[in-house]
């Protein structure tokens, strides 16, 4: 019979809410065994926000030379789709052997392969038996099944970063994150872009006013909307797909139609039955406020596969190291999700952090509100942005900062400064007395809250 291996602590997912969880347990002289079965670094480095953020960044200098036409930048900048892609690969590929060989390094042992449950204290890889003492789940998210016929037909994200030549004709399922950030690098590129969403209402996280900038946004680079357009069939006709949808089977002819309509947490291949996993609505793992199994006490998660408030990588990070905490000193620390900021990568990028309005209102929280267009501001006229655009929610109880979204270039380093103010509940009366290096777009800050 094969010996069974007995770790301290084993990880299903290498991402960014395992490698926490590995990196601070060994530290602290645990035997710490990873399981992956792609390869190793997770979502966010290789199949996720960086390559998305290179792609951003290539794509937004082309944007902004465009803008700076009427500013005197002459000559034609055109993306050479092929070099960028390969360009990003090479940023991207050497990150699971530099993974890996930091594991090595620090005595990490990592496993390559599918693990499942065998019994709730038994894992199962490659036909090898684990007991480990504490089990971390952090499998985080898969695109989420989709039933209508030909769906096999679609491509996911994944797919998407191993385009090498541009397809003319690109078709997004879906009216969220992903549809957004990659229609805006497709649509620059040189594609002709579709977004096609089920019901009326885009990108639910953000306030829907500043929505509204971003889809005006999005359609001056060509990108083109339809709402109330749930999706009923996929086919191939000759090389083309087409796609039909809404009450009227509008067709939609495409070379490539994508797969942007959410993700769910990667559970199914765990056996979760087995391992005595209670899931929770959204179907991840049921944890307690300690992020432990609600039904399992030897299992933690952390991170997309728990699904408790939003897929972001600060988030699975921040929960692995509350897992590693809680194994390593007994269950004390819990997740803090009071202050989160987050980017929509778009052209221009859209930010928030905090309430939106919709929910103080249905919080009933007394609240002003500093809103406005940034476009008269000479930072946006400067580099030609037309709809910038800002909310910002204050307590009126205390005059501190309740929520802020805003839409416009380097948005994603301003709602930082909001994030800090609100982690200090600094109020506006001070704020308004810092002082911010000028002209920057963080001096912007005084202009939305007088
Ligand atoms: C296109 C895209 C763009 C994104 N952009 C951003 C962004 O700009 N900013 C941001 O904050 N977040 C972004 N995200 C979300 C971010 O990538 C995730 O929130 C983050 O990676 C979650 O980390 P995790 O560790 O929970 O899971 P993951 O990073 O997904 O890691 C989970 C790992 O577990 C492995 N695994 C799953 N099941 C098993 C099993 N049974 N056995 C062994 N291994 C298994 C997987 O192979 C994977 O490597 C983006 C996501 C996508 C898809
Ligand atoms: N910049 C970032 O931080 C960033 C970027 C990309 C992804 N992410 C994370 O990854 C998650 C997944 O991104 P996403 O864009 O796939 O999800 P999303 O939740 O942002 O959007 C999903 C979209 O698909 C639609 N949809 C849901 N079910 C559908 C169905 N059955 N048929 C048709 N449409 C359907 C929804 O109405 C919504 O518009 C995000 O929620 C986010 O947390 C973050």
């Amino acid at each position: 019979m094969t010996k069974v291996e007995k770790p301290d602590v084993f990880i299903i997912g290498s991402g960014p809410a395992g490698g926490a969880v590995a990196r601070t347990c060994v530290a602290e002289g645990k035997k710490v065994v990873v399981a992956d079965y792609q390869p190793f670094g997770g979502t966010c480095p290789l199949r996720g926000c960086e390559p998305k953020k290179f792609l951003f960044d290539v794509t937004n200098v082309a944007l902004r030379r465009k803008h700076m036409t009427e500013r005197g930048l002459r000559g034609c900048l055109a993306i050479n789709w092929k070099m960028m892609m390969t360009a990003m690969a090479e940023m991207r590929d050497p990150i699971p052997s530099l993974v890996e060989n930091f594991y090595e390094k620090h005595g990490i042992i990592a496993v390559h392969g599918k693990a499942q449950f065998a019994s709730p204290d038994t894992i199962l890889v490659n036909k090898k038996k684990y007991q480990p003492d504490r089990i971390v789940i952090a499998a985080g998210a898969t695109p989420r099944p989709l039933d209508f016929s030909g769906n096999e037909l679609l491509m996911n994200t994944d797919q998407f970063f191993e385009i090498r030549e541009l397809p003319s004709r690109i078709v997004f399922i879906g009216g969220g994150f992903i549809a957004f950030e990659l229609s805006h690098i497709a649509a620059i590129a040189g594609a002709q872009v579709d977004v096609i969403l089920r019901s009326e209402r885009f990108l639910r996280r953000f306030d829907p006013s500043l929505v509204e900038c971003m889809i005006e946004a999005s359609r001056d680079m060509g990108v083109r909307f339809h709402t109330m357009m749930p999706p009923s069939s996929l086919k191939k006709d000759r090389d083309e797909l087409v796609l039909c949808a809404g009450e009227d089977n509008i067709e939609f002819r495409a070379d490539c139609i994508v797969h942007a309509a959410g993700r769910i947490a990667h559970v199914a291949a765990l056996n979760p039955q087995k391992g005595q996993l209670e899931l929770n609505q959204k179907g991840g793992i049921n944890v307690n406020e300690f992020m432990q199994s609600t039904s399992n006490p030897r299992v933690y998660a952390a991170g997309d596969v728990v699904g408790n408030t939003m897929e972001l990588t600060p988030v699975a990070s921040m929960e692995g190291m509350v897992v590693s905490h809680n194994i390593l000193h007994g269950n004390g620390e819990r997740p803090d999700y009071s202050v989160v900021p987050y980017t929509l990568f778009t052209h221009p990028p859209l930010s928030t952090v905090g309430l939106q309005e919709e929910e103080a209102q249905a919080q009933k929280i007394p609240y002003k509100v500093y809103e406005g267009s940034a476009a008269g501001w000479s930072e946006y006229r400067r580099i030609g942005e037309r709809y910038p655009s800002y909310k910002v929610l204050v307590s009126k109880k205390d005059d501190t900062i309740l929520g802020a979204t805003m839409n416009g270039h380097n948005s994603e380093e301003i709602i930082n400064i909001f994030a800090f103010a609100m982690r200090t509940k600094t109020t506006v009366a001070e704020l308004n007395k810092w002082l911010w290096a000028y002209p920057s777009f963080g001096y912007t800050i005084r202009y939305m809250l007088k």
